[in-house]
């Protein structure tokens, strides 16, 4: 089965947030204070996530990818993504990450069935790294992607987020750790999600992030596959690994989206901006399976063509990304 949208979009990957909860609070993704955490009564089962999961994939769900909050600080998640691996029709189960619980679960994940592991990485200088993520320890996120390294992961994912005047001194660093490690290091432009009045300064274009890495390397273009997102790849010659960037702001990589989303307390969005979404929780409770496969197919064909957010309204749209998972 196929699940194509009202635009001609096949929709065939489901990101799923399993957590509101980190054990990190960076800048970029919560404020400081005020985010009220969901009561436990309000995030779902695993047993319903696996429930949704389930119609979704019948549905056409081909990509899940976990993600949070953070992942890895949801009680059991290890044996909860053995059993969203197995279902029947799934072809990739993949998870996003903050990094800094893998040195102790890395092995365990694999074991379970996860493929490949993204992980959230904005600086490799220990004072920055702190300043980003209000805290945060910058070995033991290195640690960890070592000890998925050697539990047979292949070469990760690293997402950095781009801030003018914070990390925007380290791209060329990152380009650097691509000469020496087959790591795929993605540039994200910095989404203007807290309502942070200062995101245009911030935010550092797609375009002027390759034309500084132009500058001093020889850029050589790689092929986008099938179920990858919206990052634009490429390589800088003699580097083991590559580099993208995924323009979420300048853009609009939107005519080409495949996701689906659901949030860790059964909201399900057709656009990573979509308001209030689609409360998956009273189809839940009616026990009708079919209803739910129903559900998913009724928001897919609701998906918004693009998002709005632009110059003059990313203000109006406020949300932590923790709550969405990204
Ligand atoms: N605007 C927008 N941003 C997205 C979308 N999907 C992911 N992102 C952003 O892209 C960045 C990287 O997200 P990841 O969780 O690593 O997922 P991904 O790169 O889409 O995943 P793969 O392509 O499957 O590896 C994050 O900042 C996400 O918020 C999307 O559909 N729209
Ligand atoms: C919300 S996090 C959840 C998973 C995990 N905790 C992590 O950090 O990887 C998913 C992704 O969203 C990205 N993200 C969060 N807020 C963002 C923003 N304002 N702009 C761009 N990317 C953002 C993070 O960098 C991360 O790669
Ligand atoms: S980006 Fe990930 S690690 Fe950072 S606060 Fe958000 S959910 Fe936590
Ligand atoms: S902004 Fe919305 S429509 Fe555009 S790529 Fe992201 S999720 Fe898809």
């Amino acid at each position: 089965m196929a699940l194509i949208d009202t635009y001609g979009r096949r929709i065939n990957y489901l990101r799923l947030s399993v957590t509101d909860r980190c054990n990190l609070r960076c800048r970029y993704c919560m404020p400081e204070e005020g985010v009220e955490k969901l009561d436990h009564s309000q995030v779902l089962s695993y047993a319903d996530l696996l429930r949704i999961s389930t119609e979704a994939v019948a549905a056409g769900i081909e990509k899940i990818r976990v993600t949070g909050g953070e992942p890895l600080v949801r009680k059991g998640i290890i044996s909860f993504l053995e059993r969203l691996g197995a279902l029947p029709g799934l072809k990739e189960l993949v998870l996003t990450t903050n990094g800094l619980l893998l040195k102790e679960m890395a092995q365990g994940l694999r074991e379970a069935g996860v493929q490949r592991l993204n992980i959230s990485l904005d600086s490799l200088k220990p004072e920055t790294f702190a300043a980003i993520t209000r805290g945060g320890e910058l070995k033991r996120v290195l640690d960890g992607l070592e000890a998925a390294e050697k539990a047979g992961f292949p070469p990760h994912k690293i997402n950095v987020v781009v801030m003018r005047g914070v990390n925007d001194d380290e791209i060329l660093d990152f380009v650097e750790l691509t000469m020496k490690r087959p790591y795929a290091v993605r540039f994200i432009e910095y989404m203007p999600t807290c309502g942070d009045a200062d995101w245009r300064e911030l935010c550092v274009p797609g375009a002027e992030i390759r034309e500084r890495i132009g500058e001093r390397y020889l850029i050589e273009e790689v092929s986008n596959s099938e179920l990858s997102g919206p990052s634009k790849n490429f390589k800088v010659q003699g580097a083991q690994g590559s580099l993208g960037i995924i323009t979420a702001m300048t853009g609009h990589f939107c005519n080409g989206c495949n996701r689906l989303r659901v949030t860790a307390s059964g909201i399900a969005k057709g656009c990573l901006f979509s308001g209030d979404g689609v409360d998956l929780r009273p189809v839940l409770a009616t026990g009708d399976d079919a209803l739910l496969r129903q559900e998913v197919q009724r928001i897919v064909a609701a998906k918004p063509g693009r998002h709005e957010v632009t110059d003059e309204g990313a203000e109006t749209v406020p949300f932590a990304m923790s709550r969405v998972g990204g």
